[in-house]
């Protein structure tokens, strides 16, 4: 993850990118790296609870239904809470508004702080500039993802910005996007529209561009129920 520069996640709605994303986040805060993940769509407990899902083994229904957890889903959360909210240097941030000025002046106060490695911004398409009423769609959208390359670049840290693809598999709403960033990747769940596929469990992390290296396919296997993915080897 390099600083001065931004990753874009894109997917089609509920294929699971916020999941990928919120893994990416805690996998680098385990490195030792400063992360700020802040989520313009899930709350501060939905982002929890889905850490603690995926940290825990604990299947997260049974997280996000009260009386849900089993005596040794308690005693794990009991156990895990600290070390993941308190110990690990991620930091998790709900904006109470949606401008990209709010989740740039919280990234400004955790780089004082205690540092900025990683900054992770679902999902782009619902960031507001002062502009997004005066201008179309396709500018404002293009604004917010200029905003955030230059905010890597002032931080010094990596920029994970999620995208919400079009049904066509075209990121909505902004060729810009791309532009920006150094490395697209592209999050394909063949099951997502067709159960029976022959691919189901797997996801797909297609590289679409890669300023760093070579561009290819990594397959993942998808436990959604646990809020993670993992290797093909583990399952
Ligand atoms: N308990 C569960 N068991 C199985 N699958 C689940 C469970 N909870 C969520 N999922 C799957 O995970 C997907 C949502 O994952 P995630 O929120 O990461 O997706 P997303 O691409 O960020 O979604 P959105 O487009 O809503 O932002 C759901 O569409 C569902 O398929």
């Amino acid at each position: 993850m390099q600083p001065g520069n931004v990753t874009v996640l894109a997917a089609q709605s509920g294929v699971g990118k916020s999941t990928l994303a919120l893994n990416a986040a805690v996998a680098a805060a385990k490195t030792g790296a400063k992360v700020m993940f802040s989520s313009l769509e899930m709350s501060g407990t939905e982002i929890m609870q889905k850490i603690t899902a995926a940290e825990g083994k604990i299947p997260l229904h049974h997280l996000t239904h009260q009386g849900g957890l089993t005596a040794d889903g308690w005693e794990t959360v009991r156990r895990l809470g600290p070390e993941l909210f308190q110990s690990l240097p991620l930091r998790i941030y709900r904006p109470d508004g949606a401008s990209l000025t709010d989740i740039a002046s919280a990234a400004r106060a955790c780089a004082r702080a205690d540092g900025l490695d990683l900054l992770v911004v679902d999902y782009l398409q619902l960031v507001e500039t002062a502009q997004s009423r005066t201008t179309t769609r396709e500018q404002a959208v293009a604004a917010v993802s200029r905003g955030l390359k230059n905010l890597s670049v002032q931080l010094d840290c990596h920029v994970i910005a999620l995208s919400q693809l079009n049904d066509d598999g075209l990121v909505r709403e902004s060729r810009a996007i791309k532009n920006d960033a150094s490395v697209v990747i592209k999050v394909e769940r063949p099951d997502a529209d067709d159960k029976e596929s022959a691919r189901a469990g797997e996801v797909g992390l297609v590289i679409e561009k890669n300023r760093f290296g070579p561009t290819s396919c990594v397959t993942v296997a998808a436990q959604l129920h646990y809020s993670q993915y993992v290797d093909m080897t583990h399952t």
